[in-house]
């Protein structure tokens, strides 16, 4: 397949800072998570998360990523970071991540799975999904662990389209594009400074998205 011309959307995740927030939409990326996952080292309160979005440029997504979150605390982010996207890490089902009237993309916790989700199962069980995040931790598990995960599992044929998680950087992005085709890429950790959960590194994450370039300019054959 030639993929010349094709773009990659790149989604940053786990900000805590605006100087950051404006560095990556300069940087040119698609959208920024803000997670408000209980236990997360990188979880911020919605008011936060407002002043960041105001932060955000033209044409940037903001994303609100929750796992298992209350109605209330849902709609109390909602009302005050008005996000584009809902993004669900835990046991949500179908009704509950569309009941916000906000697009949606459910995440696919990856690891351990001895084969592929199958597409169909997944449009199944989540049918108003607007795309689907597949990363590498276990079911229960909080994201935003750096690993990576056994990506031949990634299912061909998706309907919806996907975004690749889990440990990517610039050093692995490239041949995680190359392997997988995904519509979008999503990182946390790899563009941290190492061992400071929400801290982002300017350098990290401009070689990141140099990578992510790179790939789109790959032929593949
Ligand atoms: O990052 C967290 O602390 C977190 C906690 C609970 C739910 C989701 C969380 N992060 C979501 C993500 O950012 C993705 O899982 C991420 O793209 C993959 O993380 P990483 O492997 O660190 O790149």
């Amino acid at each position: 397949m030639n993929r010349v011309l094709y773009r990659t959307r790149i989604k940053f995740c786990g900000f805590t800072r605006p100087g950051d927030v404006r560095l990556a939409c300069e940087l040119g990326v698609d959208a920024i998570g803000f997670i408000f996952a209980e236990g997360s080292p990188r979880r911020i309160e919605p008011e936060e998360a407002r002043a960041m979005r105001n932060a955000l440029g033209l044409f940037v997504d903001a994303v609100a990523l929750f796992r298992d979150n209350s109605v209330d605390q849902v709609r109390e982010v909602i009302r005050q970071v008005r996000p584009s996207m809902l993004q669900f890490h835990g046991s949500e089902d179908d009704a509950f991540c569309r009941g916000f009237g906000v697009p949606y993309v459910k995440v696919i916790p990856m690891r351990g799975l001895t084969s592929a989700p199958h597409p169909h199962a997944l449009q199944a069980r989540y049918p108003t999904a607007a795309g689907f995040l597949f990363d590498s931790h276990d079911e229960g598990e909080l994201g935003g662990s750096g690993e990576t995960f056994d990506w031949s599992k990634v299912p061909l044929g998706m309907q919806k389209p996907f975004l690749l998680a889990g440990g990517l950087s610039a050093d692995n992005v490239f041949d995680a594009i190359v392997s997988t085709l995904p519509w979008g890429v999503d990182v946390c950790s790899g563009i941290e400074v190492p061992g400071r959960p929400g801290i982002k590194d300017g350098e990290r994450m401009r070689k990141f998205v140099e990578e992510v370039r790179r790939a789109d300019c790959y032929e593949t054959g």
